[in-house]
């Protein structure tokens, strides 16, 4: 046999799906959230021995978001990854850190109504915690806000070589998806206040100004972010840039400025970028684990 050693490993119960009520008044109140807990500490013997004593149940941990959900309430998602990380570290002291995550769908009352919900919020929001002995490192975001602008976007200035077709333009659709991610120096947050902040602030970028690219957009994006926000540390973007092209009508005889497109699904350009304080430490060892663990 060939020797062999555990160089990293985390566990838990993945993708809890629990939708907290609040029915304290005839006007209810609800939170709808994916949670995924996974633990980090001394889970050596389980592995090289098959010694479970130290093996925090999976289905403990499902309990435990489900139990949590009831006892201290979902306030934001970030503040139930707190709690939930509070919770398995205070109780088991091989239980040294751990990641812990979750996804929140938004819902809005239909006219008004006191019990009556509608998914209302396009995007998916996120938040990620990975918490190592003392240090709590939280990343907040969202995905899949779709959004696009009919004119006030160009595409210029770029290199010319024998394979390029694209023509430059100075006023064509600027569409994308905006997955984004960032990374708060603090837990010490209003979460709920800073997310809808910083997604109007990233939504009133991508309306006010004039881009130059998508890459040129992002970039606004963070910087109007950090401007804003002391408690974030950097931002990411993940945005595909969808092509929507403008339909060649002249074999038909007709004018085409601007009106009629063909939106292509793919290819899509992929534009991708992190913006940060400039004096932010670089935390590669969260962004590593911020979508999974491999
Ligand atoms: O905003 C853009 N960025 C690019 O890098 C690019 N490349 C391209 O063909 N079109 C665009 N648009």
């Amino acid at each position: 046999m060939s020797a062999v050693k555990l160089t990293s490993n985390q566990y838990g119960k993945a993708e809890n799906h629990v939708v907290r009520v609040y029915r304290d008044t005839p006007r209810h109140e609800l939170r709808d959230l994916n949670v995924t807990s996974q633990l980090h500490g001394d889970f050596e013997a389980a592995h090289t021995e098959g010694d479970n004593g130290h093996v925090v149940a999976t289905d403990t941990q499902k309990n435990t978001v489900f139990a949590k959900a009831k006892e201290e309430g979902v306030d934001s998602p970030e503040r139930f990854l707190l709690t939930l990380a509070g919770h398995f570290t205070a109780s088991f002291d091989w239980v040294t850190g751990g990641r812990w995550s979750a996804e929140e769908y938004g819902w809005s009352r239909i006219d008004g109504h006191d019990h009556s919900f509608f998914r209302s919020e396009p995007e998916v929001r996120t938040a990620v915690l990975v918490r190592d002995g003392a240090d709590d490192q939280l990343v907040a975001g969202f995905y899949g806000l779709t959004v696009l602008k009919t004119t006030e976007s160009g595409f210029v200035g770029y290199p010319k070589d024998k394979y390029t077709t694209l023509g430059e333009t100075e006023d064509r659709i600027l569409a994308t998806d905006i997955s984004t991610r960032w990374r708060y120096n603090t837990t010490d947050v209003d979460f709920d206040a800073v997310y809808r902040q910083v997604r109007g602030i990233i939504l009133s970028t991508f309306t006010d100004h004039y881009s130059k690219a998508l890459q040129h957009t992002l970039y606004q994006m963070g910087q109007n972010v950090i401007d804003a926000v002391d408690e974030i540390e950097e931002i990411r973007f993940s945005c595909p840039n969808k092509h929507h092209f403008v339909s060649d009508l002249s074999p038909f005889g007709l004018e085409n400025p601007n009106e009629v497109f063909y939106a292509a699904d793919r290819p899509y350009g992929l534009i991708e970028a992190t913006i940060a304080r400039e004096e932010a430490t670089e935390r590669p060892d969260v962004w590593a684990v911020v979508n999974g663990f491999c």
